[in-house]
Parts: C-alpha cells; sequence; structure tokens
C-alpha cells in the first residue's frame, strides 16, 4: 500500500497549493483522483512518485516511511500529461527500452518485454519510427509503454484521455482495467466524472486543497450536495437516478 499521511505542498512560497492530505492507494485497486483544473491533482501524483518532496508530512509504502524518494520511484511509475515531457530517445524502440537498459536487464529480456508492450498496447507499426515525427496520440501510447514496460506496483497516468482517439483510449482503458486484476494499483487523474464512476473501484475528491471526498463511486456520487458545492457533474447514470 502506498500511503500519504498529513502531507502538505507548496511550489514557492509559504501558500500551500495542498494541505494535510492523507490517503492510501491499495494495491490491485482502479482509483481516480477527481477533482476541477487546477486543484492539484498532478502536484499529488508528483508527490506520491517522488520527483516532488512534501513539505511536511510523511508517505509510507507497505508501512516503510520514504526518508528518500528513490525509494518511491522504484515502486511508482508516472505517466505524464504531455508527453513531450516523457520521451526522450530518437526512436520509439529505443524510448521504450531505455529504462530496462538503465535498471541492467540485457539485451534478451528488454526485448522480450518491449515486444510484450508494443503489441499489448497495439503499436507495433511505431516501433522503428522517429518520436519526433509521431502524432501527440502516438506520442501519449509510447509514453504509456515506457511506463508500463519497467512493471511498476503503483502506476499513475495524469488523465488517460488526453490525446488519445476513442479507439486508442478503448485499448488503454482495457489495460488499465487488466493491471490491478495483476496485483497493481492504476491511479489516475481526472475532472470527467463519467468515466471516474464507470471505471473506479474507489475516488478521492481533491478540493480547496485537500481530500474533500472519498469512497466508492456510488458513495462519492451520492453526496450531491458537496459535489455542487464543488462544481464538479453529476455523472449522467446517476442523474438518470434522480
Ligand atoms: N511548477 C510550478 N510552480 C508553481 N506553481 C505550480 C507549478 N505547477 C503547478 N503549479 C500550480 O499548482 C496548482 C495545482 O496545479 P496542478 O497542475 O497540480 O493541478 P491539476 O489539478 O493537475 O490541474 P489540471 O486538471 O488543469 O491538469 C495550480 O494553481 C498551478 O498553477
Amino acid at each position: 500500500m502506498l500511503r500519504l499521511e498529513n502531507v502538505y505542498f507548496s511550489y514557492e512560497s509559504k501558500n500551500y497549493i495542498l494541505e494535510d492530505i492523507s490517503l492510501e492507494f491499495k494495491k490491485g485497486l482502479k482509483i481516480a483522483i477527481l477533482g476541477r483544473n487546477g486543484c492539484g491533482k498532478t502536484t499529488l501524483m508528483l508527490l506520491c512518485s517522488g520527483i516532488l518532496k512534501p513539505k511536511k508530512g510523511k508517505i509510507f509504502i507497505d508501512d516503510l516511511e520514504v526518508k528518500n524518494p528513490r525509494l518511491l520511484k522504484k515502486h511508482v511509475g508516472i505517466v505524464f500529461q504531455n508527453p513531450d515531457t516523457q520521451l526522450l530517445a530518437a526512436k520509439v524502440y529505443q524510448d521504450i527500452s531505455f529504462g530496462l537498459f538503465n535498471l541492467g536487464f540485457g539485451k534478451d529480456i528488454v526485448k522480450k518485454k518491449v515486444e510484450e508492450i508494443i503489441k499489448r498496447l497495439g503499436i507495433e507499426h511505431l516501433k522503428n519510427k522517429p518520436t519526433q515525427f509521431l502524432s501527440y496520440g502516438q506520442k501519449r501510447l509510447v509514453s504509456i509503454a515506457d511506463i508500463l514496460v519497467m512493471e511498476p506496483e503503483y502506476i499513475f497516468l495524469d488523465e488517460p484521455e488526453a490525446y488519445l482517439d476513442y479507439k486508442s483510449f478503448l485499448k488503454v482503458q482495457e489495460i488499465i482495467s487488466e493491471l490491478p486484476k495483476e496485483g497493481k494499483s492504476v491511479i489516475i487523474s481526472t475532472h470527467d466524472s463519467d468515466f471516474a464512476f464507470e471505471w473506479a473501484d474507489y475516488i478521492y475528491v481533491i478540493d480547496n486543497k485537500t481530500v474533500a471526498l472519498h469512497g466508492t463511486p456510488d458513495y462519492v456520487f451520492s453526496q450531491l450536495e458537496d459535489l455542487q458545492k464543488i462544481g464538479l457533474k453529476i455523472p449522467l447514470i446517476k442523474r438518470l437516478e434522480v
């Protein structure tokens, strides 16, 4: 389990962007972080992946307090919203294999793992393409492959639907629904209430710098007064029930 306990964070000033955040991501679950633009979803993901460090509070992995963010990097993978911040190598195959070579895997194992993930994402046709000539949607799929190939236990996807067409998003949706069955946690950030309702096992709503609401989708989307205050859309299915 990945757990945050009373975490505070600010970028440059004393004004906290996130305050007193306590939450937990259990293994094998599909979790959505839901909130309006600018509420701090990406910041929260960057804290969970060890890219940013809390100003106050603690982070635990399986009850071990994380003192060095490097520990988080071993367990957590994050797919950024903008794929340009993720792609490093000149060609797609090189890009997806980069992290594995860095970890010291041999050429044959790397080839096997990369081929598997390329197939799983249906991007065999991109394998030998230069990354700079890919469309944004294609870059997004490659950046997802970059992370999945590393097989992290906790996979964060910042707005998974960004840049993807319907068919590509369906493929990603299928994969992020399968991974929890393999014991991984998939945590997405979104402002799409319909998708969060349909996909997630558990939802954290961020508002006013902290966790405003959390629980199963049925519970969260039954809190109509709170949702209205926060300014989140009620999923279509729930609106039809009212
Ligand atoms: N590097 C930075 N330096 C200073 N402020 C930042 C930085 N990155 C983000 N912020 C600010 O922190 C707040 C939270 O931003 P964040 O990107 O985490 O929100 P978000 O919920 O992911 O937004 P969105 O849904 O639009 O992607 C915003 O007010 C943003 O302007």
